[in-house]
């Protein structure tokens, strides 16, 4: 009877030994995973666009890194702007576009395990052209989060004034607050829109050549404020300034025809590309 209690009592210490090590697999697979992802705020496998027949990109893969600038570069027409609309599934709305390939946020894959609203909310836009509401300066930055449910007015304030400061807007802005955006400059009309994107609470900010309509003084004030922001928030901005990406983006993805010809730290993308075209691009021979 001692025997079989001893062999029972070593069968189950065993059992137990067994599923520990099974939590302990678990744990540390779930802990690979979380560091994993921490790095990177998207990775992109192997994606494939097709606008209808045309395929706009071909077999892109990219692991864009947390808290980075992240510069897309290339000729007109080469797919920049439809791999930054990928990223947020903007190009949900076109029709006759289909994607294939995989595109992990922040270890969740856009097309199959996040809700693309919240996807949108979580990864902010800010376009070429500065495109404000018709309403007061207050009213674009509290739009947002009253859709988002927020109604308290002493929250919303927090809110508008929140954003206004992390897009340097505040100290302009503050005693205008009830007048009409429309009436601000193109770069303050660039800063409210950044602002706007902020108070959704977003960990991305995808930007698609933000700086093109507005003059030098007004550029420097977006890529200073890029330059803050990236502290808080990864930054993907598509450019064709070769000089502003050298100036701000940590990487570099150069874009021909489709392709990510090369993508790099942007000091050694500028100093020593690896690949020919890209050295023919950023030289200028061509685009
Ligand atoms: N909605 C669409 N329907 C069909 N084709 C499209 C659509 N949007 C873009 N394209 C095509 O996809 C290709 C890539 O366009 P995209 O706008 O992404 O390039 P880009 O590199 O951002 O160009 P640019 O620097 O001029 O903005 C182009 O050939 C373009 O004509």
């Amino acid at each position: 009877m001692a025997e079989m209690t001893k062999t029972l009592t070593g069968f189950a210490a065993a059992e137990i030994e067994k599923k520990q090590g099974a939590v302990r697999a678990q744990e540390q697979a779930v802990a690979q995973e979380a560091a994993g992802t921490a790095e990177y705020t998207f990775d992109v496998t192997d994606m494939d666009l097709f606008y209808g027949d045309f395929q706009a990109l071909n077999s892109i893969s990219m692991k864009i890194k947390k808290h980075e600038i992240t510069a897309l570069i290339g000729p007109s027409g080469c797919g920049k702007s439809t791999f930054l609309k990928t990223l947020n599934r903007m190009n949900d709305w076109v029709e006759g576009c289909r994607v294939t390939g995989k595109i992990l946020f922040e270890g969740k894959d856009i097309f199959k395990e996040v809700d693309p609203l919240a996807l949108r909310y979580r990864v902010g836009m800010v376009f070429q052209q500065p495109t404000p509401f018709p309403k007061s300066i207050y009213e674009n930055i509290a739009y947002g989060p009253r859709i988002q449910g927020i109604k308290d007015k002493k929250k919303l304030d927090e809110i508008v004034e929140k954003s206004l400061r992390q897009a340097a807007c505040w100290d302009e802005m503050k005693d205008r607050l009830s007048k009409s955006a429309l009436g601000l400059s193109g770069g303050q009309q660039q800063r409210l829109c950044i602002a706007r994107t902020l108070a959704a609470d977003p960990s991305v900010i995808l930007m698609d050549e933000p700086t093109s309509a507005l003059d030098p003084i007004s550029t420097q004030k977006i890529e200073d404020l890029a330059l803050e922001l990236k502290e808080n928030y990864t930054i993907v901005i598509v450019t064709h300034s070769m000089q502003q990406a050298r100036r701000i983006s940590d990487k570099t993805g150069f874009f021909l025809l489709g392709e990510l010809i090369e993508f790099n730290n942007t000091l050694d993308m500028f100093t020593n590309p690896s690949n020919p075209k890209t050295e023919e691009y950023i030289t200028g021979r061509f685009g």
